[in-house]
């Protein structure tokens, strides 16, 4: 598996002198999607910001395709998309497509190949009807959108983002999860995504870090990490609800394992209801 980001005890100092530390290793293996948890200050902006070269690790190893962001971040400035958390602040051209054409006129592209790559882009996303609009008067999940809109238009390798469904709607939260699940899928983008909302998780990660107290408390295959209930409580972080109900019927001895998904919850409630059925009926 290639790794395509690369952290191993990082430390990162801000100008007032706060000092963020990682310990242990963080990887992001290329075409995976990769979701970052933490309580709030755990360092996960701050790692963002080291691996698109605004920050500097003092110590330890950090490396975006093998060259460290802080030094050459512009060699490999297109391949790597990235939202914050707040898109007001990403979004700053006077309408929509001047605001996702932005990156593109600032690499010199032709005036005809950005017109093309904006089509394309506010297509993939349903944003056509808002081409035109001030991005100031955009809903928040409008903003969102055209702030992934921004960072999706190079067809970036690796697309980062911050808190992606802050704020949202759950319709807007979908469609969001659906847009960024379509480009990994369809067009083998790299995810790093940071949130705070456990319930959709397992929806968007195939490999799921915990961040806690300045080390990487714990590293899982999708839902794996949401059965590991000591590293959650540790970190500050609760089980998404349908993981808290499996909990409760383990301990009631009921005769089922943690889940992957809900589907899979779904099967094996089944599962178990119909062996205890049949139990009945041979006893
Ligand atoms: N510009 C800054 N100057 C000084 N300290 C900062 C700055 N930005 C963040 N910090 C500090 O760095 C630490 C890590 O913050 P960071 O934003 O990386 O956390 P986070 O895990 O992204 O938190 P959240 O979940 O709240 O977004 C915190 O203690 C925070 O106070």
């Amino acid at each position: 598996m290639e790794h395509i980001v690369k952290a191993k005890d990082v430390t990162f100092i801000y100008p007032d002198k706060t000092k963020v530390q990682l310990m242990g290793e963080f990887v992001a293996e290329k075409g995976k999607r990769t979701v970052v948890l933490g309580c709030n200050g755990s360092g996960k902006t701050t790692l963002f910001k080291g691996i698109i070269g605004l920050m500097k690790s003092i110590e330890g190893e950090l490396s975006v395709f093998d060259i460290n962001p802080y030094k050459k971040f512009h060699t490999f400035r297109e391949k790597v998309g990235v939202v914050f958390q707040n898109s007001d602040e990403q979004i700053i051209a006077p309408t929509v497509f001047d605001d996702i054409a932005l990156t593109l006129r600032n690499n010199k592209l032709p005036e005809k190949e950005i017109k093309e790559r904006v089509q394309w882009i506010l297509s993939e996303l349903n944003l056509e009807g808002l081409a035109n609009k001030v991005p100031h008067y955009l809903s928040g999940g409008e903003k969102k959108k055209v702030a992934i809109a921004g960072a999706l238009v190079t067809n970036p390798e690796i697309l980062l983002l911050d808190e992606p469904f802050n704020g949202l709607d759950p319709k807007s939260t979908k469609s969001i999860i659906d847009l960024i699940n379509h480009f990994n899928s369809h067009h083998g983008t790299s995810l790093i995504i940071t949130t705070h909302a456990m319930e959709l998780v397992s929806s968007i990660s195939d490999i799921t870090y915990v961040f806690n107290k300045g080390e990487v408390a714990g590293k899982a295959r999708g839902a794996e990490i949401f059965k590991n209930q000591k590293l959650l409580t540790d970190a500050s972080l609760i089980q998404p609800q349908l993981y808290q109900m499996f909990k409760e019927l383990i301990n009631m001895g009921f005769p089922i394992e943690y889940p992957e998904s809900p589907l899979d919850g779904a099967n094996k409630i089944l599962e178990a209801h119909n062996n205890i059925l049949n139990y009945k009926k041979v006893n």
